[in-house]
This record gives C-alpha cells, structure tokens and sequence, in this order.
C-alpha cells in the first residue's frame, strides 16, 4: 500500500483513516466515511482498484466534479473514464466492460439506467467496490438531497459481493443511518473522522452594499491575484455575482462567474478556465457548490450568508483542500436573515422544513458569535472540542472590547417582556425606537413606558445587543414554522428582578461592530483584523532568490499543464512545488523522493523538470540539493503558526528543546534551567501533545527513545481494536508488563495523526523466516534486538542527526548493558573514542559483498517493512557508502524503490 501510495499519488504517508479504510474495503466490508472536506476521502475509493487490479465504480453527483476527478487521476497514470458524456459514452462502456479502467465514475442517473447485462459483465472482469461520493445526497434530511440517490439501493440486489463505499464530508447521526438503509449496507465499517479543517482560518464581518465596500474587496482580491492564489467569491444572489464580476472586470482582474441562469456551456467554460488557472477568481453563486476540486484555493470568501452551516462548512470547504495555510471570510448584512420564507420553500414536508429552518439559524448564530467559530462549527457537527479557543478565527485571534450595557440590556428585555414574547426582535426594538407605525399603534405599544426610550441607538444597535443576549442565555428565539419569536429567558428573569428602574447590575458584553456604530468594512480597526495580513504566506521561508525560483517554477508548471491539457495541480500541488523550489532536487531520486511527486510525473516530466530547475537555480545563483530538513517542513509553516499559540509554554519548550535541539527527554526532564526537575513521563507527554498540536515529530527517534518498537506498536493496536482507546488501563493490562504508558500513548497519538508503525524502530522480527540464516551470520537475532530497545537502556542514549540508524548510535554516558551495543557493534564502543561509522560496520561481518541494482531488489524483498542505508552498507559489506547511494538514487529514480522514513523499500 505504501509503495501504491507513492507510485501514484506521490505521497509518503497516509492521512488519518485512509490506510484503515482501504483495508476493510478490501476484506470486503461495507464501509461509510464520514470525513471533512479536504481530509482525503477520495484516496479511500481510488487505492483498492490500484491493489486489486480491479475497476472501482464511483458514483458522483455532478459531471464537472468527474471530470477534474478523471482529468487529475489520468495525470498519475490512473485509467480512468466518466460515463457520462454523450461523446464517449458507449465506446467507454464497453471499453468498462472489458475492465479495462481502474476507475469508472457515472452519475446516479447513468448508474440507474445502465442494463443488468453491463453489471453482469463488469462483475465478470471485477468490480473491487462501489464508491457513493456525496453520500449526504441520498438523505432528505441532508442538505442536498438528490432522489436519484434514494434509489443505489436498486443496485444492491445486483452487485450483491461488492462492498458499498458511501462517502461525504457532513453527515449527522440521522443522515448516516439513512444512508446506511438506504444503501442497503451489511454491518458497515463507520469512520467519522474529524470535522476540523486545521488549515483554515474562519472569520466573519458585516457589511453594507456600499460602493466602496465593493471597491475595497475588488482591492482584496487583487492581492491575491498577484500572488497567484485562487480565491472562490460566493454570492447569496445572481444579481450580486454579477455585480461583484463587472466591478472586477473594470478594475482589470481577469475572473470568471458561475451561477445558474448561464447556459451550460459557458458555465462548463468558466469552470475549466479556474481549475486551470486562466484566472484567479471565480464569483458564483451556491450552483458552484460540491462541482470543484480544485485544491489549491486559498481565499473563499461569502458575500452573504449561507442558507445553513451545511452549506457554509461545504462550500467553506473547499478552500485549502491541500492542507495548505488558506482564509474563509463570511460577510453578511442583516437582511440576508429574512430570507427563512424563501429558503423554506425547498422543502417537501414539515419535517424537511424544520430541519432547513434550524440549520439557517445556525448560520446566523455563526455570524453573531463572539466566541470560537471554529469550535463552534464543530458543536455543531457534534465533535467534542477540548479547547475553547483555537487561535485561528477572528475571535480567537482579535480581543473582542466588552461593555457595560445593563441599562439598555435592562430596558430591551423588559420591552420584550411587556409584549408577551410573542413577536420577533424587530416589535420591541422599533418600539424603544419610538415608531410610529400602524403595527404599534394598533397594538397600543405607544403607551409602554419603554415606548422612544432608545431613540438615540440604532434598529442595527438593538438587533445587535439582542443577539448577544440571546447568545449569552438571557432571551431565547424560538420559531414556529418560518416565524421567530423572542422572548426573557429564566436567566433574563433573574437579572430583570435584580434591576430597578435607577439601578441596574453591571452586565459587560462583547462590543460587536454593529453596536460601534459602524459596519466592520467602516471600522478601523479592520487593519489589524480585516483582509489584510492573512494572505497564505506563499513565500515565508524563503530568500529572494528561493522566491524568485517558485514563481518561475510555478510558470513551469503552467506550461506544462498547458500542453497536456491539464490544471496545474493535477501536475503537482502547491506544497510539493515549494518543497522543490525549497530543496533543488538535482537527481531524479532526489525529485522523485519529493512529496507529492509520483511516478507519471517522473516518466513524463521529470527530465525537463530537473533541467529547469537546474538551470533557473544557476541563474538565480542558488545551490542545488539543499537538504530537506535545513528548513522548516511545510506542514510547520501551515499548521504550527496558530498551533503553537495554543501550546501552553512549558510544553511548546519541552517540545522545542526535543525536536529541534536533539536533547533527550532525560536531558529536558532534568535540565538545569528548570526550577525542579519533571519526568520523563511528563516530558513524553508534552511532546506527544505538541504532535497533536501540529508540531513536527522525528517520529523514529522519539520511538527508539520510549523503546516502541514495531512489535510493540503492534501489540498496542491490536489491544486498542479489542479494548477500544478510551481508558489507558484496560488497554496496559492486556499487555505485557514492560509495555509503559507512554508507549500507549505514543502509539495511539501515532495512529491519531495517521503515522504507520513504519516509523516506529526497525525490527528484525519482521524479517521474512527464510532469513533466519542470515540473521545468525550477522549476530543480529531478534532477541537481542528486542533487549536493545528496551526503555531503560535507551534512556542513556543520545542520538546524532536524530535518525534511529544503530550504527550512528553514540554512547557518552556510560553504557551499563552490552547488549545494546551488541545489536550492531560486536565490541563495546569506547564512549570516548567515538568511532567513525566506517570503522565499526567492518567489525560487523558482510554477507554479499559489492551490491548491484539486482541484489539490493531481491534483498529489499525480504523486509516488508524497509531497511536503512547504514544496514545495506552493513549487508552488502563490498560497496563504498557513495556507490551505494548512487545505486539506490538510480533504483529510486526509475520508481523501482521508494524511501519512507530513512528505510529504503521496494515499490
Ligand atoms: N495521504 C495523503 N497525503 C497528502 N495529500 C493527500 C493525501 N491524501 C489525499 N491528499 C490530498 O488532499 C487533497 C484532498 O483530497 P480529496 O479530494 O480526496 O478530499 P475529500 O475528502 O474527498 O474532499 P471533498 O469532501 O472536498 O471532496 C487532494 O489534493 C489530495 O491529493
């Protein structure tokens, strides 16, 4: 699966879930994913094909959305096809029907009005699964209901062994059982992975239709066209995307517009032009929803509040589906939340009304919050948030001022009181507004005592204080049908009988823009929270000249994606094209070790490519082969600039002194800096919270340090599959003894954040039984080995160049126990002599001698689970350690093997 993994897709580890998922739909489980947007779910369904040599049908609800699927798996050399197209329709049937395709996408439709004789014959040749994408679609209470969906259940009864694989990115707990019917799935495998999409920052304003707030956003967007970004605009209306699009146009931004009153060939055209990146910014309207999947788009910005956090989280969504750092702005005006009527008319039954009604006030309440969005969000989608505060939305990022308003709070809640709590915020606030209108007067509201109280506030100033108080529990909005009724809450009550008519206890509230008096686009303040300063930094970390190279590296990699027809990404992504611009690959190992770059690339591109980089890199007088580990991983830059805020600072350090300054954790534990020494339990655990948190861990030097090894992790997942993860004790005491709690814990935050026990030490238990003989020969049995990993003799351990490579272990404390040494040196190291690595392979005894491309394969085959560069040299005792790397980057080069981790294993 590794070797698939990079082969195809370019990448070096799987996701969280992905690798879980892909085994039990080859065992043939039913399953059901249920994983935010971005997360990888897609790999889930396009892997067994690649294993099984078997077709994978996919089930997709829109063409467009197939046709970037197909177009980006045909550039990783994935044969792949769409039935949908009146063009290619039957040839590519039957050419399906031959099996010819790994996978085959259709939509419903096309499924259900394919005859049984086509089923019949793709069955012969193998169907390894049946993928419904946007699984959501099949439930009326999902937000998109599709009643096409309703009826896969028919292709049940005809594909009866094939497991049924449904997929989307939000789904409820009703949803997903309805799902689970309605496709009719056999005790499915459920995965519900994390809703939180670590990469975004979420943010939300309100605004007016003023010209110069349109001014200032066609500003905003030029930014990010000059940084060559993708940003998605979503307007509420046609009317308003059309707008937003001339306004561009005239101020020279090239952009496209997508709304449902074009005709389907030019909304074809404007979406290919953006998936190509012809230009920069699409203005759409909700019809440009699911239909794109394009990872690379940084900015999504709402003009206009969504119809339901469905919606919002969906169409939010698809920004940074990369995992690249990228900004989500919701912007709405009050009159977008009169708008329940119309929404509500979507709806069939009462019940499908009261869902689209609660979901429309959760877009609201999103708007009005004051606290966390992104926790927020994730109540919502019912994931339990540990933290209040994420430290990457506006309110987590901005000090939000708080006021004393009892006074007005006072008299707003006794205004509603006096109307019975049977009218909707508009009555009580135009009723301290001193308003004369029909309404009042017929309802002798004039008379109230409150009556013009408020005058010298605005509607927008009530409305506002209101929703704060309903936030804060001292009202509650119900709804009827479509109509909303406010009214004092028994928390209300209370702060109502403490008030008296002079006197009022303090009640300090969020200060919201509105009741500053100003729309967030007038305030200023919005320098230091608005648009401005949150452009994914493409070229942090980089010097000029490194800068430079990734703009012209970007331009390379339109051309090429111009002459194949393709997007840019489908090439490679963002992430993987600053790596190169980082690291200046000079050989086609080091290219094709590169993240994100898969074998179709190396075979087509990757010679001109590395040509180009090393003649743009002499130009710009920058040295080729910088290492990769010089600079701060990507993944740093993404997630650990708000994640470390949210590392208390004792932890961040504990972390920092680890990972960056190689210190051991008994070093860190006892350091003479702190004021008392803490344990090395309590160091493990910082570090294993930092992983959490996003930081980088050298996952194979922290588990040779705890002595996690592969049989040990192995050991703990299996008893994590019985037990469950949820108690440490019941999952220790099934273990053996020496298994520590931080070897627990260690392994389950490893599989939390999707690291395989690839990166746990090497293990010759995992050598095949044939080898045994060998084993003996090299003095290197199992046993040994075991003891050498133990937790206590490894304490006195330090690493050089953090990698777990034995023969680069150094002892500068004395060693108590042979045995470690004995692993991979014969004889005791002199702890003050360090020996050259060289000079102790020699005294380990080679096996074959001088190592060819055909000997290091058929050796590699024998480990399932990779070996080091310092154990080939240690094997094939007759190779130089430079012919040896020569060798390996030409078996590298031509995707014959692969490197993961510092262990070199077959593809
Ligand atoms: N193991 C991995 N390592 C690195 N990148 C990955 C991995 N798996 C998937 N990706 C990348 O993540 C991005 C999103 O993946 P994918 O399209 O499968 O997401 P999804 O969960 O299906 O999202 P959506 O719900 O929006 O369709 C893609 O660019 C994909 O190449």
């Amino acid at each position: 699966m590794d070797s698939i993994l990079k082969q195809y897709f370019g990448f070096s580890t799987f996701r969280p879930y992905q690798k879980e998922i892909v085994e039990k739909i080859l065992d043939g489980r039913d399953c059901l994913v249920v994983m935010a947007t971005g997360s990888g779910k897609s790999l889930c369904y396009q892997m067994p094909p690649l294993i099984t040599k078997k077709t994978a049908v996919v089930i997709s609800p829109l063409i467009s959305l197939m046709q970037d699927q197909v177009m980006a798996l045909k550039e990783r050399g994935i044969k792949t096809e769409h039935l949908s197209s009146a063009r290619n329709a039957s040839s590519a049937q039957s050419i399906a029907e031959s099996g010819q395709y790994d996978i085959l996408y259709m939509t419903p439709e096309k499924a259900l009005l394919l005859p049984s004789s086509f089923w019949s014959r793709m069955l012969k040749t193998g169907i390894c699964l049946l993928a419904v994408d946007e699984a959501h679609c099949i439930s009326e209470w999902g937000h998109n209901f599709r009643v096409e969906y309703k009826k896969l259940d028919k292709l049940r009864d005809i594909l009866l062994d094939v497991p049924f694989v449904g997929l989307t990115a939000t789904a409820t707990e009703t949803v997903r059982l309805d799902i689970i019917s309605s496709l009719k799935m056999r005790d499915p495998h459920v995965t519900v992975g994390s809703f939180d999409r670590k990469n975004l920052f979420y943010g939300v304003k309100s605004f007016n239709h003023s010209l110069s707030f349109v001014d200032e956003l066609v500003g905003e967007l030029s930014k990010y066209v000059e940084s060559a970004c993708s940003s998605i605009v979503y307007c509420t209306t046609v009317k308003d995307a059309e707008h937003i699009f001339e306004s561009l146009l005239k101020a020279g931004i090239s952009a496209g517009i997508y709304h449902g009153q074009m005709s389907n060939s030019a909304r074809e055209e404007s979406h290919r032009s953006f998936i190509r990146d012809e230009y920069y910014v699409m203005i759409a309207t909700v019809a440009f929803g699911m239909g794109i999947d394009k990872p690379d788009i940084r900015y999504v910005m709402h003009y206009g509040c969504p119809k339901s956090l469905e919606s919002y989280y969906q169409e939010s969504g698809r920004c940074g589906r990369d995992g690249v750092a990228s900004v989500c702005w919701l912007y709405y005006t009050r009159s977008d939340f009169a708008k329940a009527d119309f929404y509500c008319r979507e709806a069939n039954s009462a019940g499908q009304r009261k869902a689209i009604m609660e979901s429309f006030l959760a877009a609201q309440r999103y708007c009005f919050l004051t606290t966390c969005r992104r926790k927020f969000l994730l109540d919502y989608f019912g994931q339990k948030c540990t933290s209040d505060k994420c430290g990457n939305c506006d309110n987590c990022t901005s000090s939000k001022k708080e006021s004393d308003v009892s006074r007005e709070a006072f008299l707003l809640m006794a205004c509603i009181q006096s109307c019975r709590g049977q009218w909707g915020v508009n009555m009580p606030v135009d009723i301290l507004r001193g308003s004369q209108s029909k309404k009042i007067l017929d309802a002798q509201f004039d008379k109230l005592p409150f009556h013009g109280l408020g005058k010298e506030m605005t509607a927008n100033w009530w409305k506002s204080l209101a929703d704060q108080l309903i936030a804060n529990g001292y009202l509650v909005e119900k709804y009827a049908d479509v109509y909303r009724s406010v009214s004092v809450s028994p928390k209300g009550f209370q702060f109502l009988s403490s008030c008296k008519p002079d006197y009022q206890p303090p009640l300090y509230l969020p200060v919201t823009s509105e009741m500053m008096g100003n729309d967030e686009n007038n305030n200023p303040n919005n320098e230091a929270r608005g648009f401005g300063g949150l452009i994914p930094a493409g070229y942090e970390g980089m010097s000029q000249a490194e800068a430079e190279l990734h703009k012209l590296l970007l331009e390379e990699r339109m051309k090429l994606a111009r002459a194949s027809g393709t997007a840019p990404y489908a090439i490679f992504g963002d992430a993987t094209l600053r790596r190169i611009a980082l690291t200046r690959p000079s050989t086609r190992a080091r290219l094709a070790n590169i993240d994100g770059v898969n074998q179709h690339f190396m075979k087509i591109h990757g010679d001109h490519f590395l040509q180009k980089i090393q003649q743009l890199s002499q130009e710009l007088n920058i040295a080729l082969d910088r290492l990769p580990n010089s600079q701060p991983p990507i993944a740093r830059q993404v997630i650990n600039v708000p994640k470390a805020k949210n590392l208390p600072p004792a932890k961040f350090e504990a972390w920092r002194m680890w990972q960056e300054d190689g210190l051991s954790i008994e070093k860190i534990a006892n350091f003479p800096g702190r004021s008392a020494p803490i344990k090395e339990q309590t160091v493990t655990e910082y570090i294993l919270e930092a992983a959490r948190e996003g930081c980088v861990i050298d996952w194979l030097r922290f588990s040779l340090e705890i002595g996690l090894t592969q049989e040990v992790y192995k050991n703990i997942q299996d008893i994590v599959t019985k037990v469950g993860k949820e108690k440490l004790k019941p999952i220790k005491n099934e273990l053996p003894e020496e298994v520590t709690y931080s070897q627990i814990k260690a392994c389950l935050t490893m599989q939390e954040l999707g690291v395989s026990e690839i990166a746990t030490p090497f293990n010759y238990q995992h050598v095949r039984k044939e080898d045994e003989n060998l084993k003996e020969t090299s003095g290197m049995s199992g046993e040994t080995n075991l003891s050498c990993q133990k937790e206590e003799q490894l304490q006195n351990l330090e690493f050089v160049n953090g990698v777990g490579d034995c023969s680069r272990l150094r002892n500068e404390d004395a060693v108590p126990d042979s045995s470690i040494q004995s692993r991979c040196i014969e004889e005791p190291v002199d702890s003050s002599n360090d020996l050259p690595v060289a000079t102790k392979r020699q005294k380990i005894g080679g096996v074959l001698g001088e190592a060819t491309e055909s000997s290091i394969l058929s050796w590699l085959e024998k480990f399932d689970h990779g070996v080091s560069l310092s154990d080939l040299l240690v094997h094939f005792n007759g190779s130089t350690e430079s012919s040896m790397i020569d060798l390996l980057s030409s078996l590298e080069g031509e995707f014959l093997i692969f490197k993961k981790n510092d262990l070199y294993m077959l593809m």
